[in-house]
């Protein structure tokens, strides 16, 4: 990141507690949002459940606290002994409700009786609402934070249009596979005052991203799965109502610019979303023209819970300008499968390519590379558990990123003018992925992952002129983002939502 974190005054203005989901795509972005907070002068304090804490203190050298933000812990009852992969989803569900809530009450009302004043505002990932009652009852006034896309924000919040229209039974599941955003033409419908009418399908997202309902976000592994996933989602939108201040969203202003706007509908939601993004890392703000463009200074520590290894920038440093293919399906993905996993590695490997590959070290990952697949491609494919993907993104030798499409990865894509080859996975990835392949063309959808489809698509982003424009048009949206107008709005947003904490606090009122 380019641009130096603003000075900060002796005595904080407020304080304020940040609750993230505990998984990595979530931790990651609240970090940020912490920072950001603590360089406009607000102690910002980033609470998440001790099997979180403990991954990122040991990353972080055994310090509580990231830079000016401080690190706290709420028990979880989740037994876990801090090493290998954190628990999962239906592990921590249960503490999120029954375990959590307790705790973080406990650590808001003794905060209180030591300062005498109460915790300014409460910044609750809207995927860990539990925290929003938890606030509630403590007097805090709380804020949501929203780590995707605003388009993925406006798909969940429309599920009671969706179930009645039709389009998805009560639990969740696509009725038909029809498209989500369908044009309506073929029902005969016209636009009015340039949005589309909504008949019996509904325009919540531009009609040139065609996604189906086959691409919802909570359709996530086997029948029970998805419905405990809708269950959440359910109950996560419902308290989301009571956010009637605002949303932040870690998205930029204007995520839809470049397509036929006048397909998406204005959708009535109950409070502000305002779009802060991409949050730097260091708690900069930069919006001059050159805005937080710089390659050079290297991305602010922000610890995760695995240990990335550091070998892969020498080798990096040994690889020709834009040759490597870096490849990576973040953090919170379950296994692609064996089979998959095996023909991209065969793929990989018949590009001729230099690739470097974050793939976790779990049995249902690594037992599908082909046997003896690190000594084939020694000196040219480069296998590690955790990548540290900024500085991988940012370095002059990584060429494209095969990706999962996770939101904050597309994000370091676009901040690094990194282009994509597509392979959304589950949740939200298939909105990204859409938004980069339709909306943006900075990247392409990798169908499939056999071994032709893998060298065909790895040439024509690498090679074509397919491949050259996806680059221009990252590199036009990377200074869209970054710079001018587009930049100074989120940072606005941003100020404003601080200015707001600070005077309430000063007035003890909220709201
Ligand atoms: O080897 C690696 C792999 C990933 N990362 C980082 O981990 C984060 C991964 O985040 P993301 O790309 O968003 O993927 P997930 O961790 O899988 O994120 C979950 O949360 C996101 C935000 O809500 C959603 O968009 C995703 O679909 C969901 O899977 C990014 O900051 C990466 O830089 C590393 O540092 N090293």
């Amino acid at each position: 990141m380019g641009a130096e974190p603003e000075p900060v005054p002796v005595r904080p203005a407020a304080s304020v507690v940040l609750v993230p989901f505990p998984a990595q795509g979530h931790v990651s972005p609240m970090l940020r949002l912490a920072r950001a907070l603590a360089a406009r002068g607000v102690a910002a304090t980033v609470a998440t459940p001790d099997f979180v804490h403990r991954r990122i203190v040991a990353a972080a050298g055994g310090q509580t606290g990231v830079g000016r933000v401080e690190l706290a812990s709420i028990h979880s009852g989740v037994p876990d002994d801090g090493k290998g992969d954190p628990p999962g989803f239906a592990s921590f569900a249960h503490a999120m409700e029954r375990h959590m809530p307790v705790s973080l009450e406990e650590m808001l009302t003794t905060r209180r009786s030591l300062t005498g004043r109460n915790v300014a505002c409460l910044v609750a990932d809207v995927l860990a609402s539990w925290a929003i009652p938890v606030a509630d009852r403590c007097g805090v006034p709380v804020v949501g934070f929203w780590t995707a896309m605003l388009a993925t924000y406006r798909v969940v919040a429309a599920i009671p249009e969706l179930i009645e229209k039709g389009l998805i039974s009560d639990c969740g599941i696509p009725i038909s596979t029809k498209r989500l955003n369908n044009t309506g033409e073929e029902n005969g419908e016209e636009k009015v005052n340039g949005h589309r009418q909504i008949g019996d399908v509904l325009y919540v997202l531009p009609a040139e991203l065609d996604l189906s309902t086959a691409e919802l976000p909570w359709l996530v592994g086997d029948a029970a799965c998805r419905k405990s996933r809708f269950t959440f989602w359910l109950r996560t939108m419902e308290r989301a109502k009571s956010l009637r201040r605002s949303i932040l969203v870690n998205s930029f202003p204007d995520e839809a610019a470049g397509g036929d706007s006048g397909n998406t509908p204005s959708q009535v939601l109950p409070q502000a979303l305002l779009q802060v993004g991409p949050l730097p890392s260091n708690g900069g703000f930069d919006c001059s023209t050159k805005g937080d463009l710089l390659h050079g200074s290297p991305p602010a520590e922000n610890p995760s819970m695995w240990q990335a290894d550091e070998t892969c920038l020498e080798w990096l440093d040994q690889q020709r300008a834009g040759s490597v293919i870096y490849v990576s399906f973040g953090s919170w993905v379950p296994s692609i499968g064996r089979d998959v996993i095996n023909e991209l590695a065969i793929g990989l490997q018949a590009t001729g390519r230099p690739f470097l590959w974050a793939l976790k070290e779990e049995p249902s990952w690594r037992d599908g590379l082909p046997e003896q697949y690190a000594e084939a491609v020694a000196g040219r494919g480069k296998i590690v558990a955790w990548a540290p993907q900024e500085d991988v993104l940012r370095h002059k030798a990584t060429g494209c990123y095969m990706t999962h499409c996770g939101w904050n990865s597309t994000l370091e894509a676009i901040h690094y003018g990194v282009r994509l080859l597509c392979y959304p996975v589950s949740g939200d990835q298939f909105i990204n992925c859409a938004y980069i392949v339709k909306m943006w063309e900075t990247g392409m959808r990798l169908w499939s992952t056999k071994r032709g489809v893998v060298e065909d698509c790895v040439t024509r982003i690498m090679e074509g002129d397919e491949g050259r424009r996806m680059q221009e048009k990252v590199d036009e949206l990377r200074r869209r983002v970054m710079t001018g107008e587009v930049r100074c709005a989120a940072k606005r947003n941003l100020d404003s939502f601080v200015d707001g904490i600070i005077l309430r606090d000063k007035l003890r009122v909220f709201g």
